[in-house]
């Protein structure tokens, strides 16, 4: 039986990396917005019964001023985010319905994800509860001391981990429940709390052009991914209708 699916897009990080005058989350990426290639990947999906972006209180006017209406379309629901990316994902949980089965949470800023990796993933974490993509180490790895190598490190069983991340609705709350008796430095994905709980991770292999955009020079690289990707024949109006309005 298709499982409920609520899409947690988090978008309330302050780009410290980035720099610049306007949040990576909000550069303008091949015509559309970093966080709006994002959502698109799950507001079109049947499976998707709610989509929640997670965007910081000083963003509010401009999201609202440039996007609004479109968010509003699609029934995107924006809610403020926190000081760290697991306070904006422990905020959205509350806002979820109760019809909710799994969870997928996605980085706003990894706008260079298929709609493919996103079935993949959902499929998975059906099947086993929680399931992220993660892309194997290609880079010769070595651990620094004191401004010199200490050692070369075997990336023969190493992954990035990406996003989306998708969870059974329970199980992630649970992990959640779990968070105060973790070290906060350690979460910097949502897998790792389920890790935490001793429940095995699914792993959907996928490559490195689920880029995250986390430095400028990023900026160049996903158009480039997004332009060698054949365009999407539009299947109705609401496929020309998303390109041409947002
Ligand atoms: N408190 C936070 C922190 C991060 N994020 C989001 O989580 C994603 C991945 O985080 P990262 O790339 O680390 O973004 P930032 O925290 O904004 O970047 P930086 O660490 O450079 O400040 C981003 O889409 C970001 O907006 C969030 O919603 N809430
Ligand atoms: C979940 C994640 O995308 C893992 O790659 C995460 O957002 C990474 O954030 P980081 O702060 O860049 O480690």
């Amino acid at each position: 039986m298709p499982k409920n699916v609520a899409a947690i897009v988090c978008a309330a990080g302050p780009g410290t990396r980035f720099g610049g005058k306007r949040k990576k989350q909000f550069v303008d990426v091949n015509g559309r917005a970093v966080f709006v290639r994002s959502i698109e990947l799950f507001a079109n999906r049947d499976d998707v019964r709610q989509v929640l972006l997670g965007i910081s209180k000083e963003d509010e006017e401009i999201v609202d001023v440039k996007w609004g209406a479109n968010l509003k379309f699609f029934g995107v629901k924006t809610f403020f985010g926190g000081g760290e990316r697991f306070d904006t994902i422990r905020t959205a949980l509350e806002l979820l319905g109760d019809d909710i089965d799994l969870i997928a949470v996605h980085d706003a800023c990894r706008c260079c994800a298929t709609e493919q990796l996103v079935s993949e993933v959902i499929a998975a974490a059906a099947r086993s509860g929680a399931a992220i993509p993660a892309c194997p180490v290609t880079a010769t790895l070595k651990e620094a001391k004191d401004g010199v190598i200490a050692r070369t490190v075997d990336r023969a069983n190493l992954v990035e981990a990406q996003t989306p991340q998708v969870f059974e609705a329970a199980l992630l709350r649970k992990a959640y429940d779990n968070l105060a008796n973790l070290d906060p430095a350690q979460v910097t994905d949502d897998a790792f709390l389920v890790e935490a709980l001793g429940h095995e991770v699914s792993i959907v292999r996928t490559d490195s052009s689920n880029i995250k955009i986390t430095v400028p020079s990023d900026v160049p690289i996903a158009e480039a991914i997004l332009k060698s990707r054949p365009k999407p024949k539009p299947e109705g109006p609401i496929g020309p209708y998303i390109e041409a309005q947002w």
